[in-house]
């Protein structure tokens, strides 16, 4: 199978064109592929098919095989991929995927993609379509126990699950992977979920870290990073133009007050292309 290793900010990902053949399964390849000792090594696996309702579709598996419903940082590499592979000469391009479709526009720089803004589309507010067992909703500052502690979290969904913790000590200090986990598969989100522990520098810039459903710590989550920044405007903790450092770079997130929709400018690399022979009966 032939693929392309790229990354937004550090989250990585093997990307495999599959505009003409589809792969028979996609979930089983993702775990192997993930594998960073006897796999390629990446968050997981994203699949570039084609569409009739888009110029592209966007299909996300997980490290642990799990579909999701969207990812910001492969969307961007998504759309660099597909112009700097000539599949498009289009500078602003939609992509469909599991959470809708998403309007890109594309940065380009020596004739390949260097950023790319992306509209995000409106954050989902509504405690059973995030989904989340809440007292109230919007779920704003909403108290959960997890691993002896109380927590205050705030809920969004940018079409997958996000859980959002403010803390007040640097986030490089914060034991994530006791945490994490705990948030992860927690009873009160019945489809898992995304946690991001995050701490506002002030109130445009604000510094996280990410435990992803089904990939663990990822060095950045894009969905995660509107969603922080969602929860920081309705917890009065930032305006909603902020600029959020993670531990693979920086991204800036609106979340535009006239349209509603957020969006997320960022960076998309392409590291390697590659081929790897898969085990009997998954090529
Ligand atoms: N782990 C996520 C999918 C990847 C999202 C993330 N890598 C991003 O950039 O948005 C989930 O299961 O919802």
């Amino acid at each position: 199978m032939k693929f392309t290793k790229m990354h937004g900010i550090g989250n990585d990902y093997v990307y495999v064109d599959c505009t003409k053949k589809e792969l028979k399964d996609p979930a089983e390849i993702s775990k192997i592929v993930s594998d960073r000792h006897f796999g390629i090594g990446s968050d997981g696996l994203i699949l570039i098919g084609s569409s009739d309702r888009a110029d592209f579709r966007m299909n996300i598996y997980n490290a642990d095989g799990s579909q999701a419903e969207m990812c910001g940082n492969g969307i961007r590499c998504v759309a660099k991929y597909v112009y700097d592979y000539g599949l498009t000469d289009k500078d602003e391009i939609s992509v469909d995927t599991l959470a809708g479709i998403k309007y890109l526009k594309l940065t380009i720089e020596n004739g390949k993609v260097s950023k790319v803004r992306v509209n995000m589309g409106k954050p989902i507010l509504k405690a059973s379509e995030i989904p989340v067992k809440a007292e109230k909703e919007p779920v704003v500052a909403e108290a959960i126990e997890a691993g002896g502690r109380e927590w205050k979290m705030t809920c969004v969904s940018m079409g997958n699950p996000h859980a959002v913790i403010f803390i007040d000590t640097p986030v490089k200090e914060f034991p994530l992977e006791t945490y994490g986990p705990l948030f992860e598969s927690h009873e009160r989100f019945p489809k898992r979920t995304n946690t991001e522990f995050v701490r506002v520098l002030d109130r445009k810039t604000m510094e996280m870290r990410v435990w992803e459903r089904g990939s663990a710590e990822t060095l950045a989550c894009g969905t995660g990073t509107c969603a922080t920044a969602v929860a920081a405007v309705l917890n009065g903790l930032c305006d909603r133009s902020v600029l959020v450092h993670l531990l693979g770079g920086d991204l800036e997130i609106e979340w535009n007050e006239e349209d509603g929709c957020v969006y997320m400018t960022g960076p998309a690399t392409t590291v390697f292309d590659g081929e790897i022979t898969l085990p009997e009966g998954l090529e």
